[in-house]
């Protein structure tokens, strides 16, 4: 395993161990959005990685197979994730895929495109910042000890969907911690709802999100049961935060053939 901090330097060790090529060519698509650009300045910045293509927009992904891109990282848009995904394994190119709004329908589709490609690796990372990883380990930890749990995510207004991919990620986990543990649903009396107040229910947990200047990304998971709560909150600042666990996927997944969901199973946890 990568230690975190080890990941925003140039060399990474567990990758020279494995006899993984220390310098990755890497194609970023959405190169031009706010993820996207920051993303081309992390692998141009790093030693062990190389940019190799930039693809926005109306660009050709064909960019990444003529380039030799060893891997992509996908940060465009829910709408344009799952072809491009389908590309890059149809083309034997590892997938980084940051983009949300894929469910588990998607998850099984990208499993059977796979599973023709046995060489090739896609990680699909709900967050990459390093505190909204711990957060969704610590709120599946949690899960069985409290009656009730509710997430609120917050976000930038100019976020495509909602609810986020880290919210409905931390939903799944909460609500198969409780199925294990054997809990049933929630105390909720509502009846009468017109309007949705409750929010969305993701896997049985109720889901709110906002969207608001100002914002960039952030998400509290609150837990209740007899007498005292719990929230267990992350804030996303800037979006250099998620750089650290860009990296940490462009240098691991080479070595993941399959699909593996969320950066924990990569960091240990
Ligand atoms: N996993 C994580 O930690 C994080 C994930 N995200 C996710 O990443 C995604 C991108 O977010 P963000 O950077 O804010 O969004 P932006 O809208 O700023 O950037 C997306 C970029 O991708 C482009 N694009 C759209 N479709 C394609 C395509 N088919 N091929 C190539 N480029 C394309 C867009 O072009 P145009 O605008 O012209 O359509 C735009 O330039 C979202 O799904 C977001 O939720 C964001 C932050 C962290
Ligand atoms: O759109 C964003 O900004 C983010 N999207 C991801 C999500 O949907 O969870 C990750 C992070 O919350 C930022």
């Amino acid at each position: 395993m990568c230690s975190w901090a080890r990941c925003l330097d140039s060399g990474c060790a567990a990758s020279v161990r494995r006899g993984v090529s220390t310098v990755i060519k890497v194609g970023v698509l959405g190169a031009r959005g706010r993820m996207g650009s920051e993303a081309v300045r992390a692998v141009g910045e790093a030693a062990d990685t190389e940019l190799v293509a930039e693809v926005d927009q109306d660009d050709p992904i064909e960019r990444l197979v003529e380039s030799g891109a060893q891997v992509a990282v996908d940060l465009t848009h829910p709408d344009s994730v799952l072809n491009n995904i389908k590309f890059c394994v149809d083309n034997g190119i590892n997938v980084v895929v940051g983009t949300s709004g894929l469910g588990p329908a998607e998850l099984d589709s990208i499993r059977s495109w796979l599973a023709d490609k046995p060489q090739v690796g896609v990680i699909v990372a709900p967050n990459f910042a390093i505190g909204a990883v711990l957060s969704m380990r610590f709120a599946e930890l949690a899960a069985k000890y409290f009656d009730s749990a509710e997430i609120v995510e917050l976000h930038h207004p100019k976020k495509a969907d909602a609810p986020s991919g880290t919210a409905a990620r931390t939903a799944h986990v909460i609500g198969k911690a409780r199925e294990e543990a054997g809990l049933g649903a929630m105390p909720d009396a509502t009846t009468k709802d017109p309007d949705g107040a409750r929010g969305a229910e993701v896997d049985g947990v109720h889901v709110h999100a906002v969207r608001m200047t100002g914002l960039v990304a952030h998400q509290e998971v609150l837990f209740g049961t007899e007498g005292e709560t719990l929230t267990i909150r992350h804030d996303s600042y800037d979006r250099r935060s998620f750089m650290p666990g860009v990296l940490l996927g462009i240098r691991e997944v080479p070595s993941r053939p399959g699909l593996t969901v969320g950066l924990d199973v990569l960091m240990g946890i």
